[in-house]
């Protein structure tokens, strides 16, 4: 049986660990899975998900994406060392004002999110070429395209991600190997839930009364209905991934969330690049029940995209 190696960071929750057991029960085992996680304590979860396929179609492996030597030993430990599709999930968020935040904090995020994948290609990215074989897909985020509040620092984590893969897919494609970028909009995994316990104990001291009260009073109190309203599964965003890694010429960007790319499309609508900032302002200042017109909003450009919808006045 000519299965294909995955290898997945991340798989101790959340899309990571969806990913892995999606991919191992596929009904033709056509891969192998390589679920890897930082803490091996934290596999039960998995374990318990991917039932009969552990030892089968699915092995777990530890690996750090901030630790050069975890991601070699992993590597070194594959048969051949080989990888034909890697899936660079491992991630982290962070909310806030950035004059709440440390340098420290941020620059654990940004060597998570962008030199997590850089350090595992550094490892991973000659035998592709070698080989002249292999599809390297990273869990990027809608906001690798565009910036949302309070998010600054997490989405330059992810803009660096798309700026690094979109220069790499042009190289790759002289040895025939393949990118692609996942965008998904909210998922409610644990990364919600860390997130959003995070930003409840920030000490919001250091910033003036307009960013805290915006923050508190705008941001957080509607975090979590964004996720209930717009929020997808893990589950789902692991079935969007098997449909690209089977394909024969995999897109370099796919959107998981269809309700979400209304947003994304503002950014590609206007070059001067005004639309969204000022429609997200609009969204979040400019309206009393913030969330409920923004969700409306939402839904009226879903249903205009599909040209279903005829467009009323509403009060
Ligand atoms: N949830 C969402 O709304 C969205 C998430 N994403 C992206 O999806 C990816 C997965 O997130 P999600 O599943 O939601 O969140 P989770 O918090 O559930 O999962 C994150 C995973 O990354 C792991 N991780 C963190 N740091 C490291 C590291 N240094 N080395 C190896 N693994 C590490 C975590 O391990 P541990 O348990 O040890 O902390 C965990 O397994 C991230 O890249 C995130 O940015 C993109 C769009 C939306
Ligand atoms: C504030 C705000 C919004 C919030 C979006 C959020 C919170 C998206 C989260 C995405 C995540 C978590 C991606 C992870 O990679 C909307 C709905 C665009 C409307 C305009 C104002």
């Amino acid at each position: 049986m000519n299965q294909k190696v995955v290898l997945i960071t991340g798989c101790s929750s959340g899309i990571g660990l969806a990913l892995a057991v999606h991919i191992a029960k596929d009904e033709k085992k056509r891969f192998m899975v390589y679920a890897t996680m930082r803490n091996l304590s934290k596999a039960e979860p998995l374990v318990e998900a991917a039932g009969r396929t552990l030892g089968r179609t699915l092995e777990i492996k530890q690996l750090d994406v901030c630790d050069e030597a975890s991601i070699k030993a992993c590597v070194d430990s594959l048969p051949e060392r080989r990888v034909d599709i890697l899936i660079s999930n491992a991630g982290m968020g962070l909310i806030g004002p950035i004059e709440c935040q440390s340098i420290e904090e941020m620059k654990s995020v940004m060597d998570t999110n962008f030199f997590g994948l850089v350090r595992l290609l550094k490892e991973i990215l000659p035998d592709m070429k070698r080989r002249k074989k292999g599809h390297i897909v990273v869990i990027s985020s809608v906001m690798g395209i565009q910036g949302i509040l309070f998010n600054d620092i997490y989405a330059a984590s992810k803009f660096a991600l798309e700026g690094f893969c979109e220069s790499l897919a042009i190289q790759a494609l002289r040895f025939g190997l393949n990118i692609s970028l996942i965008e998904p909009g909210p998922v409610i995994t644990e990364f919600e839930r860390k997130v959003y316990d995070e930003g409840l104990k920030i000490d919001l001291s250091k910033a003036d009364k307009v960013t805290a009260d915006m923050f508190t009073n705008v941001y957080l109190k509607n975090y979590k209905q964004i996720f209930e309203t717009l929020g997808q599964t893990p589950e789902d965003v692991a079935e969007h991934t098997l449909k690209i890694i089977i394909m024969d010429n995999p897109p370099f960007r796919h959107q998981t969330n269809t309700l979400y790319t209304p947003m994304t499309t503002l950014k590609y609508a206007d070059p001067n690049g005004d639309l969204p900032i000022e429609t997200f302002y609009k969204m979040v200042f400019e309206h009393d029940k913030v969330f409920t017109a923004s969700l409306n909003f939402i839904k009226l450009l879903h249903w205009r995209s599909r040209k279903s919808f005829k467009l009323e006045k509403s009060n």
